[in-house]
C-alpha cells in the first residue's frame, strides 16, 4: 500500500513547500547562490502588472532550469483542436454524446485526448476548449503543458495521477483538478486503475476563481479551505524524454535529457490544486421555483464584461428537493450563455435517460432545451414531498461565447443524432375553458 498524498489546503494561498530543509531561500527569491546547487526560475500566470488580487507567480527551485532543452518541432496531431475553428460553422442544434469508448490499443493521455467543442479565440485569451481523454496507458517518457490555457480536469472513470512539477496530486470519480497554464506534467492512472476517462476544459481565459456570494455571505458553495495543492516533490532522473506543447493550438515537441519534475522546492501562489465536489455547500431553494443554476458555480473565470463569465465550472451535486409547488426538475429555456454538459455519476433530473456518465450534452446560446418529455410528465405530476436526490453529479461549461463543436465530434459514432426527439412528444395541453 502506498501512503495517500499530502496537500497544502486553501484556495490559491501562498504557499511554500520544500522536499530537502531548507532548499527554499529565506527572505528573498533570487539568491546569488541557491542551496543545493539548485536553480530558481519564476513561473507566471498573470502579467507583472496585474492587481495584486490577480497577480500569481510562483518560485521553483529545480535541478535544471527549463531552459535545458532542445528546439520546439512541430508535432503532429488530429484529434485536439483550438478555437477559432476553420471550419466547421457553429450549429445551434441541440447535439448528445454517448460516453467515448475507451481505447482498444495503447493509449496515453495525449494520445487519447479528442476536442468536442471549442469557443472564443485562444489567441487573445478568451473562450475555451473542451476535451475528453479515455487512457489506458501511464505517461512514462514524455510530458506535457498547455501553453493556451489552464486545464480543468473533471475525471468519471477511473482515478489519475497527476505528476507535475509542483507535486503529485490524485483525483477521483466526484473530484476536480486544476492544471494552470504552463505547468509541465504527465497523467499516470492511480495505482489499480487499468483505463480511465474523463473530461477537460482548457481555459483560455482568465485563471478561474472562486464566485463571488454576495446576500449568501461569507461562507458556502466551494469554501476557499478545501482547495488543495501539492507538496514538493522531485526526481532526479537523466534519460531520453520528450516534453509536448501545446502553443496557440498546435502541438510542439522538445527534447530533454532529464526529468523535468525536478523542481525540489516552490513558494508563490501559481500552482496545480485538486477539490472534491463533496464539499461543495449546496444551497438551494426551501420554498418555491427552481432556482437559476448559477446558486451552483464551483468555479468562473471572468470576461472583461462583469457578470458574463468566460467560464462558469457549475454542478449539479446531490441535494434534498423541498420546492413546494414547484416543477422541480430545470424548465423549459433560452439562454444567452451556452452550455456545455457532462455527467461524472447516476442520473440527471432533467433527463430520464439518454444522458449517461461519460456522455456530454450542448445546448448554444438561445437554442431551447429543458426536460424530456418523459421527465416533464412525471415532474408535472410528482407527489412533492422531500425528496433526496442521492445519486447524481451533473455539471456545466457554461460560457458566453458560443461553442464550435469540432468535425470529429460531428462525426463520431457516439453522436446521438436523434436527440432532439426527446421533446418531440410533448404536445399541446392547452384547455383555454380551464385553469
Ligand atoms: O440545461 C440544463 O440542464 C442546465 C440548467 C440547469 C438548471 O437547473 C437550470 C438552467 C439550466 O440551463
Ligand atoms: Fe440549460
Amino acid at each position: 500500500m502506498t501512503a495517500p498524498l499530502l496537500y497544502q489546503n486553501g484556495f490559491r494561498n501562498h504557499f511554500a513547500t520544500e522536499a530537502l530543509p531548507g532548499a527554499l531561500p529565506e527572505g528573498q527569491n533570487s539568491p546569488q547562490k541557491c542551496a543545493y546547487g539548485l536553480y530558481a526560475e519564476q513561473l507566471t500566470g498573470s502579467a507583472f502588472t496585474a492587481p495584486r488580487h490577480q497577480n500569481l507567480r510562483s518560485w521553483l527551485y529545480r535541478i535544471r532550469p527549463s531552459v535545458v532543452q532542445s528546439a520546439y518541432q512541430p508535432l503532429e496531431n488530429r484529434q485536439v483542436h483550438t478555437s477559432p475553428l476553420d471550419k466547421p460553422a457553429a450549429d445551434p442544434n441541440q447535439m448528445r454524446w454517448d460516453p467515448a469508448p475507451l481505447p482498444n490499443e495503447p493509449t496515453d493521455f495525449i494520445d487519447g485526448l479528442l476536442t468536442i467543442a471549442v469557443n472564443g479565440d485562444a489567441g487573445a485569451q478568451t473562450g475555451v476548449g473542451v476535451h475528453v481523454y479515455t487512457l489506458n496507458q501511464d505517461m512514462t517518457e514524455r510530458f506535457f503543458y498547455s501553453a493556451d490555457g489552464e486545464m480543468l480536469f473533471v475525471p468519471q472513470l477511473g482515478a489519475l495521477r497527476l505528476r507535475t512539477e509542483f507535486g503529485e496530486i490524485e483525483i477521483d470519480n466526484g473530484e476536480i483538478a486544476v492544471i494552470p497554464r504552463g505547468v509541465k506534467f504527465q497523467v499516470c492512472r492511480a495505482a489499480g486503475v487499468d483505463a480511465a476517462r474523463g473530461y477537460i476544459c482548457e481555459n483560455y481565459g482568465s485563471p478561474m476563481e472562486l464566485p463571488g456570494l454576495g446576500p449568501i455571505g461569507a461562507n458556502g458553495l466551494a469554501n476557499p479551505r478545501d482547495f488543495q495543492s501539492p507538496l514538493a516533490t522531485y526526481e532526479d532522473v537523466e534519460g531520453d524524454f520528450s516534453l509536448v506543447a501545446k502553443f496557440s493550438g498546435r502541438f510542439w515537441e522538445t527534447r530533454l535529457n532529464h526529468s523535468p519534475l525536478d523542481v525540489v522546492a516552490w513558494h508563490g501562489n501559481y500552482a496545480p490544486y485538486k477539490y472534491d465536489l463533496a464539499n461543495f455547500n449546496t444551497i438551494n431553494t426551501v420554498s418555491f421555483d427552481h432556482p437559476d443554476p448559477s446558486i451552483f458555480t464551483v468555479l468562473t473565470s471572468a470576461s472583461d464584461t462583469p457578470g458574463m463569465a468566460n467560464l462558469d465550472f457549475v454542478v449539479f451535486p446531490p441535494r434534498w428537493m423541498v420546492a413546494e409547488n414547484t416543477f422541480r426538475p430545470p424548465w423549459f429555456h433560452r439562454n444567452l450563455m451556452s452550455e456545455f454538459m457532462g455527467l461524472v455519476h447516476g442520473e440527471y433530473d432533467a433527463k430520464a435517460e439518454g444522458f449517461l456518465p461519460g456522455g456530454a450534452s450542448l445546448h448554444n446560446c438561445m437554442s431551447p432545451h429543458g426536460p424530456d418529455a418523459e421527465t416533464f410528465d412525471k415532474a408535472s405530476n410528482a407527489e412533492l414531498k422531500p425528496q433526496y436526490l442521492g445519486d447524481t453529479l451533473a455539471f456545466m461549461f457554461e460560457s458566453r461565447y458560443v461553442y464550435h463543436p469540432t468535425e470529429a465530434a460531428l462525426a463520431t459514432d457516439f453522436r446521438q443524432r436523434d436527440y432532439v426527439d426527446v421533446w418531440s412528444t410533448l404536445r399541446s395541453n392547452f384547455t383555454p375553458d380551464k385553469t
